[in-house]
């Protein structure tokens, strides 16, 4: 569907520029009369009054927001198994009846719409789940540990740091010690691989009233293998590397709680009928993960400091954003929920969200002001800018008062597509080349085929990106906000925009990305007052044609 936005010659709307119509400026009607945005369009004549648009510091939210996080994440450890024998009126040295300890709690992780920033995650190094209880008489096995679900934000990417997990360290070290035996017991000297073996502190348990001597007489079974719960199977293969791009239903099992030690009945045999000794839980594994929260929102404004950015998202949802006449005024990125309602309750737009519902919203992302050199980490554009790589629709808001407003768009496109290129950069960085390499498996197969291939995988590029879901930044829907239009003066400048806009429409001129494979439809400039909320209708109007599209 082609976007619902009038055609361009329309916007160069009387309210804006009265004195360029012959006729009195007719007061300001919005162009879509029959739809309720949440926005607040206040008719307000210069000086402007303190307003939701022009607001007064205590009308701002506050932020608390974070984008990235560091968490350990601790899988709960195993409980002890128990020593214990029955006793009963008449029987006084009964059998073994010790129970198994609990299994640790698992962790698992979800992404929920609910949440907006890692802030909460940053504050916590450290995430625990339970413990399992240790068994205990009567063969009674010991109680689960709890397991916890950390619930991030819709758009987190989640990478492992470091993984510790004892029993594939024993496993290993199993592997090399039993290599070792084997060698040995080859040997003439050989003792064999049999028993007796010796306590180890680590892995059993005694019965309270076991002395040294005991211990040192005594004989121990072989230690059981370091073992798994059977959830290890389904837990997400390290190293860990997610992408939760959209929100999950069911949570994700990162980390399998450890199994519980072994009650003293499992060490019954003929020569030991009642063991004094029962096995440790296992230890868990702890996981340490890297959480970046890249948002997904549907717009994202792009713009230089002191644009009109939050005055804009303002104007078009209730949210409160800091506004004020200095540069980096936004610190934060701000999120806004634009409510579509053709006063029927319907919706107006006509595209279907992942769960084939129709839309009824759509959010912005407000980002702090981009300056040149962003890219170079000048400024604090450019750890922002990755909220706004993954918006499905591109806003540019040029200030029509400050400066050339085509030499402002130019710089912004320059920016966005230096970040894009710094990244693919930084991408090819970590992944090391792949070669695959299939060889000839025997002389006939060489002389039937001739040639060996060799595939060198070197990483992703402008036209080959890391995530082929996500187009590249010049490929996505985009168009020009430009504010301030009430400012005098501006109408040269809006006009020298207008028409490089069209000659871009009409390929006389490059696009201002400066790549070939982009956004193939029309672009506009639309003129706008946020301030005033004239003109921000057709925003949004506009952006439900691009979403729709
Ligand atoms: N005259 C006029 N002033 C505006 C308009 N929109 C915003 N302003 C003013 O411009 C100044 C900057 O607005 P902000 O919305 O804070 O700009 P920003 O782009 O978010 O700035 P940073 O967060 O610093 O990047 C404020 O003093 C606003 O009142 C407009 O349409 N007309
Ligand atoms: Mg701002």
């Amino acid at each position: 569907m082609p976007p619902r936005c009038p055609t361009p010659q329309g916007t160069l709307t009387p309210f804006l520029y009265p004195f360029l119509f012959s006729q009195p400026a007719k007061p300001f009607r919005p162009l879509l009369s029959s739809l309720r945005h949440q926005s607040t369009a206040t008719q307000i004549e210069q000086p402007l009054p303190e307003s939701h648009l022009n607001p007064p510091p205590s009308d701002y939210g506050r932020t608390i927001f974070s984008d990235r996080a560091t968490v350990t994440l601790v899988a709960g450890g195993g409980g002890h198994g128990c020593i214990s024998f029955l006793r009963e009126k008449y029987i006084s040295a009964g059998p073994a009846n010790g129970g198994d300890g609990g299994s640790g709690g698992n962790v698992y992780i979800q992404a929920v719409r609910g949440e907006t920033s890692l802030h909460k995650l940053a504050r916590r190094n450290i995430l625990k789940a339970g413990r399992g209880k240790n068994g205990k008489g009567k063969t009674k096995g010991g109680e689960r540990g709890d397991d916890i679900v950390v619930q991030v934000p819709v758009g987190t990417v989640v990478r492992e740091i470091s993984r510790v997990d004892p029993v594939a360290d024993e496993e290993a070290r199993m592997k090399v010690e039993g290599r070792k035996e084997h060698e040995e017991s080859k040997g003439p000297w050989s003792m064999g691989t049999k028993g007796p073996w010796k306590w180890d502190r680590e892995k059993w348990l005694l019965y309270p009233a076991v002395t040294p001597e005991d211990i040192a007489t005594a004989e121990f079974p072989k230690l059981p293998r370091g073992r798994r719960s059977p959830l290890a199977m389904a837990q997400v293969k390290g190293p860990v590397a997610l992408d939760l791009s959209r929100p999950m239903d069911q949570p994700l099992l990162l980390a399998a709680g450890a199994v519980g030690g072994l009650g003293n009945p499992h060490f019954v045999t003929k020569e030991v009928p009642r063991p004094k000794f029962a096995t440790k839980g296992e230890e868990a594994v702890r996981i340490t993960l890297e959480l970046e929260l890249k948002l997904l929102a549907d717009v994202g404004l792009v713009g230089l400091p002191n644009a009109g950015k939050s005055t804009l998202l303002r104007a078009m949802s209730n949210s409160r954003a800091r506004v004020g006449n200095w540069e980096f005024t936004t610190l934060q990125p701000n999120i806004g929920t634009v409510v579509l309602d053709d006063h029927t309750g319907r919706p107006f737009a006509e595209t279907l969200l992942e769960t084939g519902e129709r839309r009824t919203n759509f959010t912005i992302a407000d980002i702090p002001g981009l300056v040149e050199d962003a890219h170079l980490d000048r400024g604090l554009g450019i750890s922002f800018l990755r909220h706004v790589e993954r918006a499905r629709v591109l806003a540019f808001v040029v200030d029509l008062g400050k400066g050339d407003a085509v030499t402002a768009l130019k710089g912004l496109w320059k920016e966005v597509g230096m970040y894009e290129r710094m990244k693919i950069e930084e991408e090819k960085e970590l992944i090391e080349p792949v070669v695959n390499w299939s060889p000839f498996t025997s002389v006939e197969d060489a002389i039937a085929n001739r040639q060996e291939t060799i595939v060198i995988n070197s990483g992703p590029t402008i036209e080959n990106p890391l995530a082929p879901e996500l187009p590249s930044i010049a490929d996505k829907p985009w168009f020009v906000v430009a504010t301030k239009a009430d400012l005098p003066g501006t109408q040269d400048n809006y006009q020298n925009l207008k028409e490089y806009i069209e000659r871009v429409n009409a390929g006389e001129e490059p696009h201002p990305s400066g790549q070939k494979m982009v956004w193939g439809k029309k672009v506009q400039a639309i003129p706008i007052s946020a301030i005033n909320g004239h003109g921000v209708e057709k925003i949004t109007d506009w952006i439900v044609g691009l979403l729709d599209a």
